[in-house]
């Protein structure tokens, strides 16, 4: 018989596993389970035993078979039943036994637990306690059996939850750790190497946790060491782009107060942006409380998964718009240029001044102070350097343009001087429809005698002809004529000096040139420089070929020479504009006038008139009866009394306009010139002038510039002089004098030069570095103030601006009768013993423009005064060509047949010379007083 499985031999049988099973229980044969395989001793003992059962249920079985099977159970039944009936009597035995023991020790008093003497001498109850103890412990077996069986449902209950929470909780675990990494690896620019490692990690925390809850404590535990271990690398590593950034912020906010707080803090922030936080677990808590714990975790970590996905989407948008945000910074800046452009050029101001951010600009002039202001440096620094430079400067002195130039230079800064006509300079921006057709302005120019003045006074007569019946031009510096009705304005001085002189000030007012050519002589040297000085400024010529009244005049000629110079006449094929005209005989000047207009309209000449007046200065003089008076030349708006102007550095409110013809009107338009009334000063030809909305603003501007003059003023290099020659040598600055001189005749000079060498020269070398006959130039000047020169002249005096150039370039001029003076002061100033000065203080300065025999008086001088005031007891000088003829007192001074004590500048005037009949039309007479002058050395 071969070896059956349980279910083999129950299907056999008719019956269920289990029920053979519990079958073979009684059998005492074991099996633990349907699959058990049962040995063939084993199946025949149990075939012999279930048969008849079997037979029985089957109905195989015989009558006796049935019988004796039916006994042998019944048999079996009460004998089971016996054994069962006597465990009964038994525990109920025992039951009595106890109570009867329990009522014996509460009647007797006795202890409850029984003695061991007592139970050894009560042998009937050691009997039946023995009887009862199997029992009693088969239950306590029992008992503690099914105690355990429960504890071990109810742990492997809980251990399943644990299990369940535990996978959800390292589920969440791996969930942010992957989003952590990702963050790392979008910070780290994908360094995929350095974030690889985690990433192994990773399946560690995914696999399924061991049943054990520790394990999963552990797991946290272990991701909380990884994330503190990556932050701390990010820490450390080097920061970068915005977010990074944006970390550092509370970082450095923290460290300033100190500490390990602040550190704590910070770390505290970065876990705040950056890292989801791992809840500390509580190693001591209960089962029960780290549940509860592991769960606030799980729910957490999905919290701080959603906000750490959400920031990581952030810092990636950042990151993918950090290229867009740059183009819109641009574009914004671009706008910003573009807003300053606008603004500056409404302001009227040149926009490339205001856009040029990279050199800083310094007004000329600017002090010590300023410029220290401007570069945003302490001042002692630039005093130092500019002793370093050898210039010992004072907070509020200005500096030249060189020392900021060098100083800037020095500290490696960009600078750029400023002048204030660059500082002011007005671009005017007006709308193509704003712009309405204007007057053009003239100017004349050309060689000597070829005749401007006298062609101006033509065409100034012909305009009055056709103007104002009657009227009279008044000399203003500008007038203007009409021709057809239309107006051209002409510029009164004639020349390119003038003309230059406002064009090197900026004042560019003229749009047409007159080129006066004598068709008697030809292109002379002024006629080519005045040709060069309009090509400069890019006016177009019109030539006026005048004098063909002439006999010799000769036109052609004229054409054929100036094309030469590149002024080609139209019918020549050229562009320029020729008109032949006579200014004596006034022929063809409406001609001239009319193709003037031509090419005025050639050039489209245009002006806002609707506007604030502005424009130039033409000419300006101190006007006795009204104060400073200045014609201006409107080149822009409409000027009107009342309005708020500045010129230079003059400014204030417009009194009167009045226009060449002396009429007072209430307007001026552009291109007209009118003079005008109630500035605060005179202002100099050239000068731009502006009306503000606001006087304040004039005055703001006017006195800027007034300030900036004295200061330019005040640091105009005071030269050598003999006052201070001591003192220089003393402080041992001066080791050598040099000296100009200028004297009547050559003789005076050499006597001079033999004199001083002669003289000791061991402290101070005497040299002269230039002399000669003549007056005193300013050329004189201009070489004294290069070479530090003392002039000295002999029997000559200053001509021209040279006395004026002198006094502002501060240059020392000397002027003797006698040599000896010469030497003893120059020796008297080397040992510091200059005497009290005796000096002529100048009164004023006549010119003669007539003379008189009168009988008995003599020679009498027709006299106009030019400067000054002179006065009946002044001493005077006659001086001819800058030399000093004659030198005496005034013998009479009379205004018409009046004697008079003093005449003044502007004045005519007859003056008489003591002792002296050779008076000579265009000499002047200088009329002066001699005072003595303490020294304050
Ligand atoms: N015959 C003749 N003489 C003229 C004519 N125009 C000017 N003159 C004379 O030429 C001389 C010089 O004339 P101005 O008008 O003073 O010449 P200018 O160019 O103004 O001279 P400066 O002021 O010295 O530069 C004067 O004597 C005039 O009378 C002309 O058309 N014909």
């Amino acid at each position: 018989m071969a070896s059956m499985r349980v279910h083999e031999l129950a299907k056999e049988f008719g019956m269920s596993s289990k029920e053979l099973l519990d079958r073979l229980q009684e059998m005492k044969i074991p099996a633990k389970s349907h699959a058990s395989m049962l040995a063939d001793a084993y199946v025949a003992k149990i075939r012999k035993n279930l048969e008849p059962e079997i037979k029985q249920r089957t109905g195989q079985l015989e009558d006796k078979e049935a019988a004796e099977l039916a006994e042998e159970q019944r048999a079996l039944a009460e004998r089971k039943a016996e054994e069962e009936r006597k465990r009964r009597e038994a525990v109920e035995e025992e039951r009595k036994r106890r109570e009867a023991e329990q009522a014996a020790r509460r009647m007797g008093g006795l202890s409850e637990q029984p003695s061991e003497d007592e139970k050894d001498s009560d042998g009937e109850d050691e009997s039946g306690e023995r009887a009862a103890r199997p029992a009693a412990s088969a239950f306590e077996r029992l008992a503690s059996q099914i105690e355990s069986e429960k504890e071990r449902v109810a742990r492997e209950a809980e251990e399943a939850k644990a299990r369940a929470r535990a996978a959800v909780a390292a589920k969440e675990v791996a969930k942010k750790q992957a989003v952590a990494e990702a963050l790392a690896a979008r910070k780290s620019g994908g360094k995929g190497a350095k974030h690889s490692e985690p990433a192994k990690k990773a399946p560690v925390l995914g696999a399924k946790p061991k049943s054990s809850f520790d394990s999963l404590l552990s797991q946290i535990e272990a991701e909380k060491a990884r994330i503190e271990q990556q932050k701390a690398e990010r820490q450390n590593a080097p920061r970068q782009g915005a977010a990074n950034n944006q970390r550092q912020k509370p970082q450095r906010a923290d460290k300033k107060q100190g500490g390990a707080k602040p550190q704590f803090q910070s770390q505290q922030q970065a876990k705040r942006t950056f890292e989801p936080e791992v809840p500390e677990l509580n190693q001591q808590a209960t089962s029960e409380d780290r549940y509860a714990q592991m769960a606030v975790q799980a729910e957490k970590l999905q919290r701080d998964k959603v906000l750490a996905e959400a920031r990581a989407a952030v810092e990636a948008a950042t990151q993918e718009g950090e290229g867009r945000r740059k183009k819109r910074k641009e574009k914004r800046e671009a706008e910003n240029r573009e807003r300053l452009e606008m603004e500056a050029i409404e302001k009227g101001l040149d926009p490339t001044l205001v856009l040029d951010d990279s050199v800083v600009e310094v007004p000329q002039g600017a002090t010590v102070s300023k410029f220290a202001e401007l570069l945003g440096v302490q001042p002692n620094d630039i005093i130092k350097r500019l002793f370093m430079l050898g210039q010992v400067l004072t907070l509020t002195q200005s500096m030249g343009d060189d020392l900021i130039e060098l100083i800037a230079d020095d500290m490696g800064r960009k600078v750029r001087v400023v002048s204030p006509e660059e500082e002011y300079a007005v671009v005017y921006h007006d709308s193509e429809e704003d712009l309405k057709p204007r007057p053009p302005v003239v100017t004349v120019m050309g060689h000597v005698d070829h005749g401007k003045t006298s062609l101006l006074d033509a065409i100034r007569h012909t305009g009055v002809a056709e103007g104002e019946a009657g009227g009279i031009t008044q000399h203003i510096g500008a007038s203007v004529t009409n021709i057809d009705g239309r107006q051209i304005t002409f510029i009164d001085t004639p020349g390119h000096e003038a003309f230059t002189a406002m064009r090197a000030r900026g004042a560019q007012v003229t749009d047409v040139i007159v080129l006066v050519v004598a068709a008697d002589d030809g292109v002379m040297p002024q006629t080519i420089e005045a040709i060069n000085h309009a090509k400069a400024a890019e006016v177009p010529i019109v030539v006026a070929v005048n004098k063909i009244d002439k006999p010799g005049a000769n036109p052609d000629r004229v054409r054929q020479e100036l094309t030469e110079y590149g002024v080609i006449p139209e019918e020549w094929g050229g562009t320029n504009m020729f008109v032949e005209v006579s200014a004596k005989q006034k022929l063809h000047i409406d001609d001239l006038l009319e193709t003037i207009l031509l090419q005025a309209d050639v050039l489209e000449l245009k002006a806002n008139p609707d506007t604030l007046a502005s424009g130039f200065v033409i000419e300006a003089n101190l006007d006795k009866g009204r104060g400073p008076v200045a014609t201006v030349l409107v080149h822009r708006g409409t000027l009107r009394p009342g309005d708020s102007i500045v010129a230079g550095a003059s400014y204030g409110r417009v009194r009167a306009l009045v226009n060449p013809r002396g009429t007072h009107v209430d307007e001026a338009y552009p291109a007209d010139p009118v003079e005008i009334l109630g500035l605060n000063s005179v202002p100099t030809a050239g000068d731009e002038f502006r009306v503000f909305e606001d006087e304040r603003d004039a005055r703001k501007l006017a006195e800027e510039r007034a300030l900036r003059a004295r200061l330019a003023e005040q640091e105009t290099k005071s030269h050598m002089s003999l006052d201070d020659l001591f003192s220089r040598i003393e402080a041992g600055k001066q080791t050598d004098l040099n000296l100009i001189v200028k004297a009547d005749v050559q003789g005076s000079i050499e006597a001079l030069r033999d004199a001083f060498d002669k003289m000791d020269q061991s402290e101070v070398r005497i040299n002269i570095v230039h002399s000669a006959v003549g007056g005193i130039t300013e050329t004189d000047v201009t070489l004294a103030s290069a070479s530090d020169a003392i002039i000295i002249g002999f029997n000559v005096r200053p001509t021209g601006k040279s006395k004026l150039q002198a006094e502002k370039e501060k240059v020392d001029i000397r002027l003797y009768r006698v040599i000896y003076q010469a030497i003893e002061e120059i020796n008297a100033a080397r040992v510091g013993l200059l005497s009290p000065d005796i000096v002529e203080e100048d009164t004023g300065i006549a010119e003669v423009r007539e003379t008189f025999k009168v009988p008995k008086a003599g020679t009498i001088a027709g006299c106009y005064i030019i400067e000054g005031e002179i006065s009946r007891d002044d001493k005077v000088r006659v001086v001819r060509d800058g030399t000093v003829v004659f030198e005496g007192t005034i013998d009479s001074l009379r205004r018409f047949k009046d004697d008079v004590k003093s005449v003044r500048s502007g004045y005519e005037c007859g003056i008489g010379i003591t002792g002296y009949q050779d008076i000579k039309i265009g000499d002047t007479i200088e009329g002066y007083k001699i005072v003595e002058v303490e020294r304050t050395e």
